[in-house]
């Protein structure tokens, strides 16, 4: 919607325009990072576990912070047109394959969540194809338009898919979420998230484009030739997080920035996943100014874009291990060390109740 075309009508409200976005709360950090410093430990000696523990305890808004209750990973699948013309390793028909094979639970990101005591949702934005209606109530679109030529969709689909973001984002935390990871899966989704980053940081198409399900140099050329064509369609628009998400995402990249976005508006910590995820994440704290204070980076991925846009959020991600799946994989490898923060700070003695000497 422009200007000129919004209604007059106060009532009406743009689903993508947020309220300010509330800080997590600095009292509970600093009790927080007091706590750290009484308990029976060197000072320092838990490392960054004990800046993620005073981050939690913030977010949460007490200290000592407690345990995630239901923390839970909420993938967003879409199917790019772009992925047609060569830019991935993979057929466009495994994206609607492996919905079927989450709800299974055969993905790497079903062992992990387990893993890691997460549950996992799927929710069908932009497949092009017909997924179980347990999984496609909010879908947008099928697809969405090949972005070196063409936008991904109109304005309304890019409203109305932040406006799914942000209800999932309201369904899951409703519903007990006290911890949020987004996932994604879309074949060809690194084409549009490589071109989101670049266009955000002014970045050079052969510094940010990856390999992505692992393609040769031939695809890599052509990814690359596909990414500087959308960003000559992205730039003139780069300034209007919606009219970004409509010319160069997708539907998936758009409800998962509505998602981020709410989950910060409703004081929900989040882990932040690879490329794809980050990617969202730029747009959303374009968005939702402060927002990126509710995200931590749970990993980074080996795509550049991914490096590039964890340096724009000024976040640092936990691990390292060279992974480049999405799904949420990389934050749910993570949420257990988060787990271990947070299981330090709550329930360690002090040198006091313990009756151990400090310095
Ligand atoms: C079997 C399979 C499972 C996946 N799970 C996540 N992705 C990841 O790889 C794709 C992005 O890479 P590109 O842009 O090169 O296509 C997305 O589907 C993403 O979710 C997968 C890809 C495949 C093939
Ligand atoms: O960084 C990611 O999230 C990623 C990398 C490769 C393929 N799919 C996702």
């Amino acid at each position: 919607m422009t200007d000129q075309e919004r209604p007059d009508d106060p009532s009406v409200v743009d689903p993508s325009v947020f309220d300010p976005i509330p800080q997590p709360d600095r009292e509970a950090r600093r009790a927080a990072w007091q706590r750290q410093a009484s308990l029976t430990k060197p000072t320092g000696s838990l490392g960054r576990l004990e800046e993620l523990s005073t981050w939690i305890a913030a977010c949460q808004g007490h200290c000592p912070p407690v345990p995630f209750a239901r923390p839970r990973i909420v993938i967003f699948a879409g199917d790019h047109g772009i992925a047609r013309h060569g830019v991935s390793a993979y057929p466009p028909e495994v994206t609607v394959q492996m919905v079927r094979n989450f709800l299974d639970g055969g993905a790497a990101i079903n062992c992990l969540a387990e893993n890691a005591g997460a549950t996992v949702r799927v929710v069908d934005i932009s497949v092009d194809g017909d997924t179980p209606a347990s999984v496609s109530a909010h879908k947008v679109r099928r697809s969405s338009g090949r972005i070196d030529t063409e936008d991904a969709m109109s304005h309304d689909e890019a409203v109305a898919a932040v406006a799914a973001g942000r209800a999932i984002a309201d369904e899951e935390i409703d519903a007990g979420a006290d911890l949020l990871i987004a996932g994604d899966m879309g074949i060809g989704n690194t084409t549009p998230a490589t071109v989101l980053v670049a266009t955000l940081t002014r970045t050079e198409p052969i510094a940010a484009v990856g390999r992505g399900t692992g393609i040769d140099d031939n695809a890599w050329m052509l990814k690359t030739a596909a990414v500087r064509d959308a960003m000559r369609r992205g730039k003139i628009v780069a300034r209007d997080p919606v009219r970004l998400l409509a010319t160069s995402a997708g539907a998936d990249i758009a409800a998962m920035a509505g998602f981020l976005a709410q989950a910060s508006l409703r004081r929900t910590p989040v882990i932040l996943d690879g490329v794809v995820v980050s990617s969202a994440a730029l747009v959303a704290e374009d968005l939702a100014a402060g927002a990126r204070e509710w995200w931590l980076a749970g990993h980074r991925s080996t795509e550049p874009a991914h490096s590039i846009a964890l340096r724009r959020l000024q976040l640092e991600p936990i691990v390292d291990l060279g992974m480049r799946l999405g799904e949420g994989s990389g934050a749910a490898v993570a949420l257990p060390i988060l787990a271990a923060a947070v299981a330090t700070l709550a329930r360690m003695a002090t040198f006091e109740e313990a009756g151990v000497s400090d310095r």
